[in-house]
């Protein structure tokens, strides 16, 4: 037996004036095809009423306790964009971002920008108090910052102050350590830096001649030390593959020792190639045991308040889902279709409301709900659950937990 365990970032959302949802209004025929068929209920990956991010979230739903072994964004998205972080480093996720000439944020992801190798390439292999500065980008204003050298910590606040209108945060040691204060101070150097190098850029003198926003600054945040975590197949005896096309994403896959398998034009937007990993997933299954899949683009939608996109990725999603299905045994593949968290298009941010989850396949004991939207799955058989208890579900239905008992 294999299982799949499809994730729709930020999927949930709520009822607008009509009372509707993108994921109530998208034409879905597949998915609820598979809600009419499988066991369904919702969800919350860390616990109810907690607002996960997309990092925290995906450790719980693969049964990690993020309170465990959470230590901070960086490290993940270092690890997604194939830097080593070793003991000692200091990694933190980056966004790219538009400031005027006093450091206010003008957007925090620099009118979602695509190409930014060009100007990575400015901060990365910088030198500041002896620290070497390892900077790459993460898929589009995404970027990921690793700090290498004698006496730094991650007890350091973001400078990214997550609003747009708001000056750049200056960084504030979170303890009195004297590593603390040097990181704090080589972080306040690098952004001065970066905006010396990056605002008269080549690259953003085209952007601002089309009226473009530029990306003039970087926005560090989530600083963390390489953490340790059970690798995933020692975990649950499973030999597990990640296919996902931000950087996150595919630092947690790599993070808990899944393969990852790229996809070509997968790069975690609305125009992402959704058959590709369609047909990516379809193919795992012949040599993995688990797959992690996870499509971005809703929860980008989400965050821009992008009603109709976010409905557009999620009937795109279902073809994807179509395909799959007609081409997955349901006697050998078990199918969890869920989320990680909503992004509802009037928070254009996360949210801890509930997400509907189905689980498909063989023998599941399949409910009355006919309908994979946030106002149908909770009358299902799965009731309330939490990501932690996704995998212990899966491994029973598997025939592989372990018996709590003689
Ligand atoms: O990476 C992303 O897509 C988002 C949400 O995690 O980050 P930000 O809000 O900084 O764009
Ligand atoms: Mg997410």
């Amino acid at each position: 037996m294999k299982a799949v365990i499809f994730v729709i970032d930020g999927l949930g959302d709520r009822p607008n004036k009509e009372g509707n949802t993108p994921l109530k209004e998208a034409n879905t025929p597949t998915m609820d095809k598979i809600a009419k068929e499988g066991i369904c209920g919702i969800m919350n990956a860390i616990d109810i009423g907690v607002r996960p991010g997309s990092d925290t979230s995906h450790l719980a739903i693969l049964g990690y306790d993020p309170y465990e072994v959470y230590t901070g964004r960086g490290p993940f998205e270092a690890c997604g964009v194939g830097i080593e972080v070793k003991p000692g480093d200091v990694a933190f996720r980056c966004n790219f971002a538009t400031v005027d000439e006093n450091f206010v944020v003008l957007d925090r992801r620099a009118g979602r920008i695509r190409e930014t190798e060009a100007l990575a390439k400015e901060l990365d292999g910088l030198e500041i108090d002896g620290v070497k500065v390892i900077f790459k980008q993460s898929g589009g204003y995404r970027a990921a910052l690793v700090l290498r050298g004698e006496g730094l910590s991650d007890k350091v606040t973001d400078a990214d102050p997550k609003k747009e209108g708001r000056k750049v945060k200056t960084v504030e040691p979170l303890d009195d350590s004297e590593e603390a204060k040097r990181t704090a101070e080589i972080l306040n150097k690098l952004l001065k830096i970066a905006y010396e190098k990056l605002n008269n850029h080549p690259i953003n003198e085209e952007r601002r001649k089309k009226g473009l926003p530029v990306a003039n600054i970087i926005l560090p945040r989530g600083a963390g030390k390489v953490p340790y975590i059970q690798k995933f197949e020692e975990k649950y005896g499973l030999k597990g593959a990640c296919i996902a096309g931000t950087g996150l994403i595919k630092g947690i896959g790599k993070m808990v020792g899944l393969d990852l398998i790229e996809v070509e034009g997968a790069n975690g937007t609305p125009e992402t190639n959704f058959m590709g990993k369609a047909r990516a997933l379809v193919e795992a299954l012949e040599k993995y045991d688990f797959v992690l899949i996870n499509v971005k683009g809703a929860d980008e939608a989400g965050h821009d308040g992008d009603y109709e996109t976010k409905k557009k990725v999620i009937e795109k999603i279902d073809e994807m889902l179509k395909y799959i299905i007609e081409h997955i045994d349901k006697d050998d593949v078990y199918l969890v279709l869920t989320g990680d968290h909503s992004t509802p298009i009037e928070e254009k941010d996360h949210s801890a409301d509930p997400i509907p989850i189905v689980i498909w396949g063989r023998s599941v004991r399949t409910d009355d709900v006919e309908r994979f939207d946030e106002f149908s799955t909770y009358k299902g058989g799965l009731g309330w659950i939490k990501g932690k208890h996704i995998m212990p579900i899966l491994m029973d239905l598997m025939g592989l937990a372990k018996k709590y008992g003689a």
